[in-house]
């Protein structure tokens, strides 16, 4: 038998159900999901592990037109990830009608040299009709760049065809032997995936701009002399008035926030974690490139 590995990226607009197929491709809560727009800043790396295959996931952020300059930093990195895939998966929601966003990715996305597997997601949640509508279409914004390698539909919220989605990807990679031990899900490191159960926390059910001013730096990770463990993580905001939305009346958001965060970092480390928050605004930190590089982007 033939063992295949190599890297793989998502890509599509944001909202198109990127990390929620990558959670449902490596099988564990590892990215972030939000029904906010561009909710993932950092490649974060899934590993599925198969009997013939081991495919290394990149995700990656929303492929858009820049508007900030944060903007522009996440199309540099979204490039640079992609000019080193060896396949490419290409997001496409089965209940939203093509737009000029996935045919500006699909355009992009015809310079790689890697495939491209269309992937038509949320089929959960589209007719039957609509799921063959939107493959025919796909199919077709393909032909205009010179074919798409496959074109698979799924669900990653029912389950729907992941493996198969899995395989066909995996089935792009050349051959070559495990890159990582067989029972690792992902190298992201602890401080970043704490960082991100805590700005996944704050972002919950908030309906403004917030998520895109929002950045979760992790200050200091330590243990206390009775042997619990600390972490101390400060939420970086860009205006004043959002203060007020993070903390809520007498603290009460602040502390829902930090009571969500806390489940999953005790869930993430195994054990009891004292989680203390801090609020800092930066202001316009989105647009200033000393704040982005401190703020790690
Ligand atoms: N019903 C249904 N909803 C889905 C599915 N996949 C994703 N969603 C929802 O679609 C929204 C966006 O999903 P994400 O996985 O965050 O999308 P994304 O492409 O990573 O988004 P960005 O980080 O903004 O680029 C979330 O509310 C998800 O719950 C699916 O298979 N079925």
């Amino acid at each position: 038998m033939v063992f295949r590995s190599g890297f793989c990226s998502l890509v599509g607009r944001p909202n198109a159900g990127k990390s929620t197929l990558t959670n449902a491709l490596v099988g564990s809560k590892i990215v972030i999901t939000s029904d906010k727009p561009q909710t993932t800043r950092h490649a974060v790396r899934g590993i599925v592990t198969r009997d013939d295959a081991q495919l290394v996931l990149v995700d990656t952020p929303g492929l858009h037109r820049p508007r900030t300059l944060l903007g522009e930093r996440l199309n540099d990195v979204v490039r640079s990830t992609l000019a080193e895939v060896d396949v490419v998966g290409f997001c496409v929601p089965a209940n939203e009608r093509l737009g000029p966003g996935d045919r500006y990715i699909a355009a992009e996305l015809a310079a790689l040299r890697a495939p491209v597997v269309a992937v038509v997601t949320k089929t959960d949640v589209a007719s039957k009709r609509q799921v063959a509508e939107q493959l025919l279409a796909v199919t077709g914004l393909g032909d205009e760049h010179g074919g798409f390698a496959d074109v698979v539909p799924v669900s990653a919220v029912a389950g729907d065809q992941i493996d198969l989605l899995a395989g066909v990807l995996a089935g792009h990679l050349p051959e070559g032997p495990l890159l990582y031990p067989d029972d690792v899900t992902t190298d992201n490191d602890t401080e970043s995936r704490i960082a991100e159960l805590v700005r996944e926390a704050a972002l919950e059910g908030v309906h403004d701009e917030l998520p895109h001013s929002i950045a979760v730096t992790i200050d200091e990770i330590r243990r206390r002399e009775s042997g619990l463990q600390e972490v101390f993580a400060t939420i970086h905001l860009e205006r004043d008035s959002q203060k007020g939305i993070v903390i809520g009346f007498k603290g009460s958001r602040l502390k829902h926030i930090g009571t969500t965060a806390r489940r999953g970092v005790e869930a993430l480390l195994g054990e009891k974690v004292h989680l203390a928050l801090h609020v800092a605004v930066e202001r316009e930190w989105q647009r200033d490139p000393k704040k982005l590089d401190r703020l790690g982007f």
